[in-house]
């Protein structure tokens, strides 16, 4: 089977989050199935450009509304990823450093998906899915089938995975021209709530719709921030399918970023080597447990119960724990973030911006990782968590509800942390079990650790999933 994966982020290439990782890896797991996956994404200026070789295979160019666009399609040379990455470049709309953030965003990812479909429509032959990412390529599967100008892939199938049903890609019926002409009849299959709306007209449109966790999927129909009822309406081709982890990329026995590298075996030296360097860079006590956060700043991961959380535990424990925090997002919450480290100098420090490495290195120094997320539709760092022995403290929900035990349960089988709501009070509680469980237990955390890392949560089992879907 042919399955094109549409993106806006894809590791290495650009990532600003889980979407990257996911996108990096699934294609990869089923061409190893015996599949041709291949990714289409943006053409940004990032390092991976000019580091990488690539060849030229497509030049055109099209219209978006009145406007006539030249584009390019470049093809990675050396098939490095394990799949075939084809970047779009269109001078002016996709050229940027950062992914997203620009007030012309609904533009340069229209124009993208346009492109997109331009190109594969005038391949000699068609493929068997195209399987979209998000909001950003949600209005492909509506200009496949009803757009004139694309009759030819009118009938291949589409898969749209939702990874983040937050953010819609919500434009005004303004925009409503910048789209290739299409049989009007079905323009209402684009709308909701009076605007255009691309996540909605691609749960409408596209022949599967998938979440990335079972539990996520279940949630939409409560809370989908205004696609409640589509989502209960449309149940019959929506399901969840849970994200695995690139095994081999996120592997603390070979891991080239990390300081110290261990396995289930020699994890005690080794996560005690990785604490002490990051304690070191920090300026924290590596007597004391560490609690980290990784993550985007905003109001999906709670993470504005952060300064407030920090305070109170902090005070609760005297001073006898450390708590790092790396992320950036909404900068009111920045700025407080970064505030409070002269405050508890030694205790708490921060990282502000995005640093892949430094990631890395928490997953495999930290005792606990905290993820008290409002929403999370599957959360991969609990996962990168458990490989790199380090105990996950999640809010019970989504995909942290169908990846996490709570200790306290199913006789000791527990591996985690688990609590029920994205509260300071939550958190805080769930901080003393876990000061508790680091003092006292000390055994028992040594018989967890090694259990955690054995998890198989690869993405070799939901990788057949999807191409089960797609037959
Ligand atoms: N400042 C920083 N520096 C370095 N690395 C950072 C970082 N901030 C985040 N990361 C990394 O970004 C990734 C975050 O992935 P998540 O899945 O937890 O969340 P995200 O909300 O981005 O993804 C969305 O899509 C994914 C994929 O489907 C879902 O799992 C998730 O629930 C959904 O919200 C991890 O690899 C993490 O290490």
């Amino acid at each position: 089977m042919e399955i094109i994966h549409v993106s806006a982020e894809c590791y290495p290439v650009a990532k600003a989050g889980g979407l990257g990782d996911v996108v990096g890896a699934l294609p990869k797991y089923q061409n190893r199935l015996g599949h041709v996956a291949k990714v289409v994404m943006p053409k940004y200026k990032v390092k991976f450009l000019d580091q990488n070789e690539f060849e030229l295979v497509h030049e055109s160019a099209t219209y978006i509304g009145s406007y006539w666009f030249r584009y390019h399609i470049l093809k990675e040379k050396t098939n490095k990823l394990g799949f075939d990455l084809y970047l779009i470049g269109i001078d002016g709309l996709t050229d940027r450093e950062l992914i997203y953030g620009y007030d012309d965003d609904s533009e340069r990812f229209l124009a993208f998906q346009i492109a997109c479909l331009h190109w594969i429509n005038q391949w000699a032959h068609v493929p068997d899915v195209v399987h979209c990412h998000d909001h950003h390529t949600g209005l492909i599967p509506f200009m496949m089938k009803y757009s004139y100008g694309l009759s030819k892939i009118s009938g291949v199938r589409t898969v749209f995975t939702i990874h983040n049903g937050q953010y819609q890609g919500w434009m005004g019926w303004d925009k409503k021209y910048l789209l290739p002409d299409y049989d009007n009849w079905k323009g209402g299959l684009l709308e909701w709530n009076h605007m255009i709306n691309p996540l909605a007209s691609a749960v409408k449109c596209s022949d599967v719709v998938t979440t990335v966790s079972p539990s996520y999927m279940e949630e939409l129909r409560h809370q989908a921030n205004g696609l409640e009822k589509l989502f209960e309406y449309e149940r019959g081709k929506c399901l969840g399918i849970l994200n695995g982890i690139d095994n081999e990329y996120w592997d603390p026995r070979s891991d080239a970023m990390l300081n110290t590298n261990y396995d289930a075996k020699s994890f005690k030296l080794g996560k005690a080597a990785n604490k002490a360097a990051i304690c070191k860079t920090f300026g924290f006590n590596e007597e004391y447990p560490l609690f980290i956060f990784i993550g985007r700043l905003v109001g999906e991961k709670a993470a504005e119960i952060l300064p407030e959380s920090i305070n109170r535990a902090i005070w609760e424990h005297d001073g006898k724990i450390s708590i790092l925090v790396l992320g950036s997002g909404d900068s009111n919450l920045e700025r407080r973030l970064t505030d409070m480290k002269e405050t508890y100098k030694g205790i708490y420090n921060c990282y502000i911006g995005y640093n892949e490495s430094l990631a890395h290195n928490l997953y495999a120094a930290a005792d606990f990782l905290l993820m008290p997320s409002r929403v999370e539709p599957c959360g991969l760092n609990q996962m990168y968590a458990l490989r790199y022995g380090t105990i996950p403290m999640v809010r019970n929900t989504g995909g942290l509800k169908d990846t996490v035990i709570d200790i306290g349960t199913a006789d000791f089988k527990g591996y985690g942390i688990v609590f029920n709501n994205p509260t300071v009070e939550d958190l805080v509680i769930a901080i003393n079990r876990a000061v508790g469980w680091y003092g006292n237990n000390n055994d028992i955390l040594e018989a967890v650790i090694p259990r955690i890392m054995a998890i198989d949560n690869s993405w070799e089992r939901s990788a057949k999933k999807y191409i089960d879907i797609y037959k």
